[in-house]
């Protein structure tokens, strides 16, 4: 099995507070991998790390063999890598058809401006696929801002696969999102990976969620890597339930 991301001995502090120390994680190509543990644990940190938000401290992170970890985020966008975030981040007063046009990245968009109406109808054909993927097609037109939350989410989704990435970073997605939605939303990342093949590292607080979604699951505790295993390891795992119940 290929390690599309390698994170070895990865630590990053914010002046006193050590953030991350020492992780060292594989997120296995074509799969669904799980990042958990309690608040302030030090995912989120891990994940803006990963995408070249900030600087490590030490360590190595590796994307398809090749060191990142001094790149930035538009150069790691631009290798294939994507992240989303715990609060949508859409144009509200923009509808979704709109949306989805302008998550295109520049790359795209100065070789659009050479082919323009053709590469332009190409990105319209697969902003309406993906709308219809993520059940919104219906609500193209209409302005996101008047979207549901969940919805919302479903467009932020929608929006990072316009930019056919070979990995997605999710932070929180089902977060805010009713019973309800989060079921079909579940079954969207599943088809997403299996079906157009992204790979998908998610940080999820909510357990059914993760342990029906990921095949494999890290779960963080104070800054360090406390297990990696399958969900039922996981479940199972003494120093994963200390962590949670020590964290409430
Ligand atoms: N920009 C920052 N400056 C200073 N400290 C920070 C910063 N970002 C995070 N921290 C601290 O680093 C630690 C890890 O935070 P992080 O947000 O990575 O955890 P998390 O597991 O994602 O938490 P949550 O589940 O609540 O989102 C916490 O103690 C947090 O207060």
């Amino acid at each position: 099995m290929t390690n599309i991301i390698e994170v070895r001995g990865v630590s990053k502090a914010y002046g006193g507070v050590h953030a991350n120390t020492d992780i060292s994680i594989d997120v296995p190509a074509g799969k669904i991998t799980g990042l958990i543990g309690p608040n302030g644990s030090g995912k989120t940190t891990l994940f803006n790390s990963i995408v070249g938000y900030h600087p490590i401290d030490t360590g190595s992170i590796k994307f398809e063999g090749r060191e990142i970890s001094r790149l930035r985020v538009p150069q790691i966008a631009r290798l294939g890598m994507l992240r989303t975030f715990q609060q949508t981040r859409i144009y509200s007063k923009m509808n979704c058809l709109d949306n989805m046009q302008i998550s295109v990245s520049h790359r795209e968009e100065s070789l659009g401006s050479m082919f323009a109406l053709r590469d332009r109808g190409e990105i319209i054909d697969r902003a309406e696929r993906l709308l219809e993927f993520v059940g919104l097609y219906a609500k193209r037109r209409l302005i996101s801002g008047d979207l549901s939350f969940g919805q919302q989410k479903l467009l932020e989704f929608a929006m990072a696969l316009m930019n056919q990435p070979k990995v997605l970073l999710l932070d929180e997605p089902t977060a805010g999102i009713n019973p309800t939605l989060i079921n079909g939303l579940i079954d969207r990342l599943k088809r997403a990976n299996q079906e157009l093949g992204v790979t998908l590292f998610v940080i999820e607080h909510n357990m059914r969620v993760i342990m029906n979604l990921a095949e494999q699951i890290s779960c963080l505790a104070h800054g360090q890597l406390l297990a990696t295993g399958s969900p039922d390891e996981i479940q199972n795992d003494q120093r994963v339930i200390d962590a949670y119940l020590g964290a409430h």
